[in-house]
């Protein structure tokens, strides 16, 4: 069998002894390409790196192996220790000449330190904005930069759930380290992730590049297949939400989805349902006890008894705060990045996901799942349509701000 053609990407390797696998991967990533219009490559490495201290560690190491440019955005940039250490390790690279950017979200970092800017900039970190509320018009402060990037010397990238705050740090272990998922990328993506940065970067800084960039050829790291998706802060559909309507009808088996904050519309509510009744498990893991955003969870909640009467199955994670953007399909495609499954996300603000199409990769991320699911309570449907008025009452009172969860 010769190798197909992706018009975007290059050419597809699917010979004689690809397996069903491959063929799947093949037309998935066919789908992803010729809808959105953004190619997949190959020969990329991926490592998922599972809360604070392997995410965290990883991403310092990066930083302080600098040698070139640094490039870090963040929607949340808080205080505590590892806010410190952030602040310290850019500092650091920018003192030895290297060449370091931070983008921070206007809102999303607002409680940032001033020392701590202050630090980094006398150390030549230039630090940029997006969009800081008081000086916009109330449409556009809608729409803020959610993605998290930290790019390092253009051949080794991050993308995730985590912010730079205290609340992630550890290992899930208790209701202040929070549960979360970050990948580490190396290979021909790091572009996209790259370009992920340098869109938001040229909104908000005069030089979008110098000689420092030297744009790199990426050599062959990994065997992941990988697409980058980037949603834009604006009105009406977009890639993200394509991105998601292609894995869940593309999907088979099984659906399992991770999200710090679910309050998506009626369609993919709806698609939601119509996935579970055309016989495809879905899974939903949310947060439970422990949110830092009690009306979106009350927002999800409101749908809870629609999904469960096409069979979803919806479980809250006890230990503490559920923070991770995952989408795991069949064993063969994972979404991961920046996503949460919420109007916010979907429809009005700056963000990036992976879709990576690997086994060994998703293996890895349902695997983490499994064990997620073993510290969550499943909700039953029974006793979830008996719960009180009082919560009834609150689910309600929510609504009419749903659309800006
Ligand atoms: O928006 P996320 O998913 O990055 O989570 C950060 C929260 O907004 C913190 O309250």
């Amino acid at each position: 069998m010769p190798d197909r053609e992706s018009p975007l990407g290059g050419a597809t390797t699917v010979t004689a002894d690809s397996g069903p696998t491959d063929e799947r991967i093949h037309r998935i990533r066919r789908r992803l390409e010729r809808l959105i219009g953004v190619a997949a490559t190959e020969g990329n490495a991926v490592r998922p790196l599972r809360n604070g201290d392997e995410i965290f560690a990883a991403m310092l190491d990066a930083v302080a192996g600098a040698r070139h440019t640094v490039d870090m955005m963040t929607f949340v940039y808080w205080r505590g220790d590892i806010a410190r250490r952030f602040a310290e390790a850019l500092s650091d690279r920018a003192r030895a000449g290297v060449r370091v950017r931070l983008l921070l979200d206007g809102f999303g970092s607002r409680l940032i330190e001033r020392d701590l800017l202050d630090r980094m900039s006398e150390a030549g970190v230039e630090v940029a904005w997006f969009r800081k509320p008081l000086y916009l018009s109330p449409l556009k402060q809608n729409h803020r930069c959610h993605r998290k990037v930290l790019v390092v010397d253009e051949q080794t990238a991050f993308t995730g759930g985590v912010g730079i705050a205290e609340e992630w740090c550890g290992d899930a272990r208790n209701s202040h380290e929070w549960r979360d998922t970050h990948v580490e990328v190396q290979g021909p993506a790091v572009d996209g992730i790259a370009a992920a940065f340098a869109q938001n970067w040229a909104e908000c800084h005069t030089e979008l590049f110098d000689e420092r960039d030297r744009f790199v050829s990426h050599r062959p790291s990994g065997n992941a297949i990988v697409q980058v998706v980037r949603g834009s802060a604006s009105f009406g559909w977009q890639d993200m939400q394509t991105l998601m309507r292609v894995i869940l009808e593309s999907a088979e088996e099984r659906i399992r989805l991770a999200t710090a904050y679910f309050a998506p519309d009626d369609y993919f509510i709806e698609l939601l349902c119509a996935t579970a009744r055309r016989g495809v498990d879905v899974e939903i893991l949310l947060p439970g006890p422990h949110t830092d955003k009690r009306v979106c969870q009350l927002a999800g909640q409101h749908r809870y008894e629609a999904l469960t009467a096409c069979g979803v199955r919806i479980h809250q994670y006890q230990p503490t705060m559920m923070h991770a953007k995952i989408i795991t399909m069949d064993g063969v495609v994972s979404l991961i990045g920046s996503t949460n499954f919420n109007r916010r996300s979907l429809d009005h603000d700056e963000e990036v996901m992976l879709a990576v199409m690997d086994t060994e990769f998703t293996a890895s991320l349902d695997a983490h799942y499994d064990e997620d699911l073993k510290v969550s309570e499943l909700i039953r449907p029974d006793r979830w349509k008996r719960r009180s008025l009082l919560q009834r009452a609150r689910e309600t009172a929510v609504l009419p701000i749903r659309r800006y969860l």
